[in-house]
C-alpha cells in the first residue's frame, strides 16, 4: 500500500524549500505527499507549482510577548487546530514532517493526538518559536547545526543538515547572463535578500549602485514589490521580486554573492561554493537567529560578514573588495567542508518512524 506523507512549513521561503528537496526522495520511497498551508503564505506558490494536493488551515501568529491581536491569534489557531483534524481524518497520513513556521503547530498537534508520528526540522541554531513548542509532540527532530543540540531533546534529535533542491546544482552560467542582459565578462554580484527581500539591503545596493557598476554586474533579488522602476534600464543592473525556476542559473552566474543570513539560503550558498558577503537580520527585528548562522559561516572561514547596524556603501564595497581578493581562499574553505547528504538523513529519519508504526 502507498505510504502517505504531509508536509507543512511556511511563513517565508526558507521553511518549504527544503520540503521540495524531498520530494522526488519520497516519491521514490512510494510516498504519496500532500502539504497542509495557509491560504495566502508562500508556501502555497511555491507547492503548487510542484503538483502537490495543498491544503488549507487558518494560522495565528504566536508571539513572545503581550499582544491584544494574541486574542484573535488564539481563535485561528483553534480554528486551524480543528481544520487540521478534519484534514488527517481524511487522509489518514503515516507521518507528518514539519519545517516549521507558525502554519505547522495546530498540525502538529492535532497529529499528536491522533497518534501519527511528527518528524520536526530544524535550519536554525536556536530553533524558531514554532518548532521550539512542538518538541514534546515530536517523535524525532532533524537539525542543522551541531551547535543546535544544547536547545533539543537530545535522545530523539538527529544532525541532519538541511536538504538543498537538486535543481540548484544544473545552472548554466550563459543562460543566467542573458536572462539579465549581462553582455560582456564583468564579475557577477548576487543580491539575496532572503526570501521576503530586505530594505536596509535594498537601499544600501541602489545608494551604491554607480560604484558598484563600475567593475561589476548587479543582480539584485529585491523581494515582492520592491522593484524601483526607475532604475529598470540601467546597464548592467537586473532586479528581480522573486525568483523560482531559474535561481540555479542565477547562483551559477554569481561570482560573489551578497546575502541575508537565512539558514537555508546559507546552506545552498556552501553547497554551490559561492564566496560569499552576509548582512545578518539584526536582534530588534528577529530572536537573532541569523546572526548566530552567521558568526558560525564566519567562523568556518566560508564567509565574510557585515552587521546590519554598520552596513553602508563604504563597508560593502570594502567587503567586495576584500572577497574578491580572497576568492580562492573562501572557496577552497567551502570545498573542504564536510558535504553532509542532508536528503538521506532526513529520508532515514522519516523512513525509521514509518515503519515504527507499521509495526
Ligand atoms: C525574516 C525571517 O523570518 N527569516 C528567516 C527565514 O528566512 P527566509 O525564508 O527569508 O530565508 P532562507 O534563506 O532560509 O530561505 C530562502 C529560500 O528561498 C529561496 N529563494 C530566495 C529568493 C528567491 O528569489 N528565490 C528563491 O528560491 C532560497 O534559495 C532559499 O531556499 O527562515 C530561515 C530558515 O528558518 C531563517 O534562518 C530566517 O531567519
Amino acid at each position: 500500500m502507498m505510504k502517505k506523507i504531509i508536509m507543512t512549513g511556511g511563513g517565508t521561503a526558507g521553511h518549504v524549500t527544503p520540503n521540495i528537496a524531498l520530494l522526488s526522495s519520497l516519491r521514490k520511497e512510494g510516498f504519496s505527499v500532500y502539504y497542509v498551508g495557509t491560504k495566502d503564505g508562500i508556501e502555497r506558490q511555491l507547492i503548487e507549482k510542484e503538483n502537490i494536493p495543498y491544503y488549507t488551515i487558518k494560522a495565528g501568529k504566536l508571539r513572545r510577548y503581550l499582544d491584544v491581536k494574541n486574542i484573535t491569534d488564539i481563535a485561528k489557531i483553534s480554528q486551524g487546530f480543528m481544520q487540521s483534524l478534519a484534514i488527517l481524518n481524511k487522509l489518514k497520513p503515516d507521518i507528518l514532517f514539519s519545517k516549521g513556521g507558525f502554519v505547522s503547530s495546530p498540525l502538529v498537534w492535532a497529529a499528536w493526538s491522533k497518534r501519527i508520528p511528527v518528524v520536526l526540522h530544524e535550519s536554525d541554531i536556536t530553533p524558531g518559536l514554532a518548532n521550539k513548542i512542538a518538541l514534546p509532540f515530536a517523535k524525532n527532530i532533524c537539525y542543522s547545526f551541531p551547535e543546535t543540540i544544547k536547545f533539543l531533546p537530545k535522545d530523539k534529535s538527529k544532525l541532519t543538515g538541511i536538504p538543498v533542491r537538486e535543481t540548484l546544482f544544473t545552472g548554466n552560467e550563459v543562460f543566467g547572463r542573458k536572462l539579465c542582459s549581462f553582455h560582456d565578462k564583468k564579475p557577477i554580484i548576487v543580491i539575496i535578500g532572503g526570501s521576503l527581500g530586505s530594505q536596509i539591503l535594498n537601499k544600501t545596493i541602489r545608494q551604491s549602485l554607480d560604484t558598484l557598476l563600475e567593475n561589476h554586474h548587479i543582480c539584485h533579488i529585491c523581494g515582492q514589490g520592491n522593484i524601483e522602476k526607475n532604475l529598470n534600464n540601467i546597464p548592467g543592473y537586473k532586479q528581480f521580486e522573486y525568483i523560482s525556476d531559474e535561481l540555479p542559473h542565477i547562483f551559477a552566474m554569481a561570482n560573489i554573492v551578497v546575502s541575508r543570513a537565512g539558514a537555508t539560503t546559507l546552506n545552498e550558498i556552501l553547497a554551490l561554493k559561492k564566496p560569499n558577503i552576509l548582512i545578518p537580520l539584526s536582534r530588534q527585528a528577529s530572536r537573532g537567529d541569523q546572526i548566530l548562522n552567521a558568526e558560525s559561516y564566519k567562523k568556518q572561514g566560508f564567509s565574510y560578514v557585515v552587521e546590519e547596524e554598520t552596513l553602508n556603501e563604504e563597508t560593502l564595497i570594502n567587503a567586495i573588495n576584500h572577497v574578491s581578493s580572497k576568492e580562492k581562499e573562501y572557496i577552497a574553505k567551502m570545498e573542504a567542508s564536510a558535504m553532509t547528504n542532508a536528503i538521506e538523513k532526513v529520508m532515514e529519519v522519516i523512513c525509521h518512524n514509518v515503519k515504527d508504526t507499521a509495526k
